[in-house]
């Protein structure tokens, strides 16, 4: 396999998909070496199967507004790779969502859930709908005519999915309201569904705590101390209000947030008061964080983003390529020591480069926020035997599996001179299990 004539067939037969071919360059990047040194992967043309999802499904959704005004909007499920489990991966509702989005998220769900060490494949699903200034009533209407088209190609032993971007709670609740309705079954079809229905104690909390717990490995092999490290966090939704959650319970500070209008700078640090604040902000009133900025009378930045600040740490939880090479040049001269990526793909390939070329500790999204993804599925485990554990049985569970992704990627990741790539690490231990249980399931 050489990576740059796979890429180019991949884009000839897949153009227009930038962020899906993105995703692959970076794997195959990282796995030519071990992949050649096996020569029965490519005879079994492994490559192409494991690049190419498995199966895509793309439906027209119809809604109506409060107004009665009729909508149509684009929905998807892209099922990458069931080689190890189940389909598995979130939903996300965001205006910017096409397939390449969703391929590309989904191509690097494969590659997450393996390295969770629990039995999960590959998927990830979603919509072009815009959430944004929607009522709950017009939530619940759109989600409801989602899962009319898609609750036949999902179930709990075929595709499990769960929240992402514009999907939180109150929709997986909808989701699944819809979904035990149209298939006759209370099973545990969905991920992050409420506590009172089968939820898992600690879903809504896990990716951010668990990129936490991974960065906490990381300092640990440098023998650095997180008390008192200034933070730099992007995005101010599920992922970056638990990270900032986890960070001042261990004494660090994190200094910003943002969304997609521009971020706020809060010298003092965002304390847990402050952070409730926040949580009601978005969650409730769904209100921008500019608004933080005027009640704490702090800088706000329209249209930025963080990365210029001077901080020790920063952890990137908004989106895709929302830090590029300039922003992590001026994160490295102002002397930054991790990046940790509660976000999926946050920065673009020129910032991974710069990262690793200055040798900072750098972990990939795939690594660092599989923290959701494993409570997902210690949800469904959990669902599947009629079973609800405590929150202390949760959170040991999710730091044990961090801790194991860490050791993974860095068996995987380590070069002669002992400077862990943590980007090498995660795509080779990923790859490595898909590809074992591909090629013991034969062609197919
Ligand atoms: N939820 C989970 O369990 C997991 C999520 N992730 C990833 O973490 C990231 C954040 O997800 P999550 O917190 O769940 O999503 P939320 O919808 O809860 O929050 C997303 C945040 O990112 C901001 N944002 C979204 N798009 C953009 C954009 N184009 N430019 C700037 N800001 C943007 C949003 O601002 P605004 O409100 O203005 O749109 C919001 O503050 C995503 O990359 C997701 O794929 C990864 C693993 C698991
Ligand atoms: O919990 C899940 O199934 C999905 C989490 C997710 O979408 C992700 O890891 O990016």
């Amino acid at each position: 396999m050489k990576t740059e004539q796979t890429l180019s067939e991949l884009k000839r037969r897949f153009p227009n998909e930038p962020e899906y071919h993105q995703a692959v360059h970076e794997v195959l990047e990282s796995i030519e070496e071990v992949y050649n040194q096996h020569p029965e992967f490519e005879k079994a043309n492994l490559i192409e199967r494991l690049c190419i999802p498995e199966r895509i499904f793309s439906f027209r959704v119809t809604w109506v507004d409060d107004k009665g005004k009729v909508h149509v909007n684009m929905g998807y499920r892209v099922q990458h790779s069931n080689a190890i489990g189940p389909y598995k991966g979130g939903i996300r509702f965001h205006s910017s969502v096409n397939l390449s989005i969703l391929k590309f998220l989904a191509f690097e769900q494969t590659f997450k859930n393996s390295l969770t060490t629990l039995p999960m494949g590959g998927g990830k699903g979603g919509s072009d709908f815009n959430p944004k200034g929607k009522s709950n009533a017009e939530i619940m209407r759109f989600c409801q005519a989602f899962v009319t088209e898609l609750w036949n190609h999902i179930g709990p032993d075929t595709d499990v999915p769960a929240g992402d971007i514009g999907v939180g709670g109150r929709e997986v609740g909808f989701m699944f309201g819809m979904y035990k309705k149209l298939a006759r079954e209370f099973t545990g079809t969905f991920t992050g569904k409420g506590l009172t229905f089968g939820g898992s104690l600690i879903r809504p909390e896990a990716t951010g705590y668990g990129n936490v717990y991974f960065l906490l490995e990381m300092l640990k092999t440098r023998n650095i101390d997180i008390k008192g490290k200034k933070c730099l966090v992007s995005g101010s939704g599920n992922v970056a209000q638990y990270t900032c959650e986890k960070l001042i319970e261990l004494g660090a500070i994190p200094m910003t947030l943002s969304d997609s209008d521009g971020y706020i700078y809060d010298p003092e640090g965002i304390t847990l008061e402050k952070l409730e604040y926040v949580k009601e902000l978005k969650d409730l009133y769904r209100g921008r964080i500019k608004e933080y900025a005027e009640k704490y009378n702090c800088k706000f930045v329209a249209g930025g983003r963080p990365w210029n600040e001077v901080a020790d740490i920063a952890l990137p939880s908004a989106t895709q390529n929302e830090l590029n090479g300039d922003d992590a040049r001026a994160l490295t001269a102002n002397g930054v020591i991790a990046v940790s990526e509660g976000a999926n793909m946050p920065s673009t390939p020129e910032a991974v480069n710069v990262f690793l070329d200055a040798k900072i500790l750098y972990a990939p999204g795939k690594a660092a926020n599989a923290g959701g993804v494993s409570v997902s599925g210690l949800e469904m485990s959990q669902n599947s035997g009629r079973l609800s554990w405590s929150i202390e049985e949760v959170d040991e569970r999710l730091k044990v599996i961090m801790s194991d992704i860490h050791e993974n990627c860095s068996k995987y990741g380590k070069d002669a001179d002992g400077f862990v790539n943590y980007v090498k690490g995660a795509n080779i231990a990923g790859f490595m299990k898909v590809a074992r249980a591909m090629m013991a399931q034969g062609i197919i």
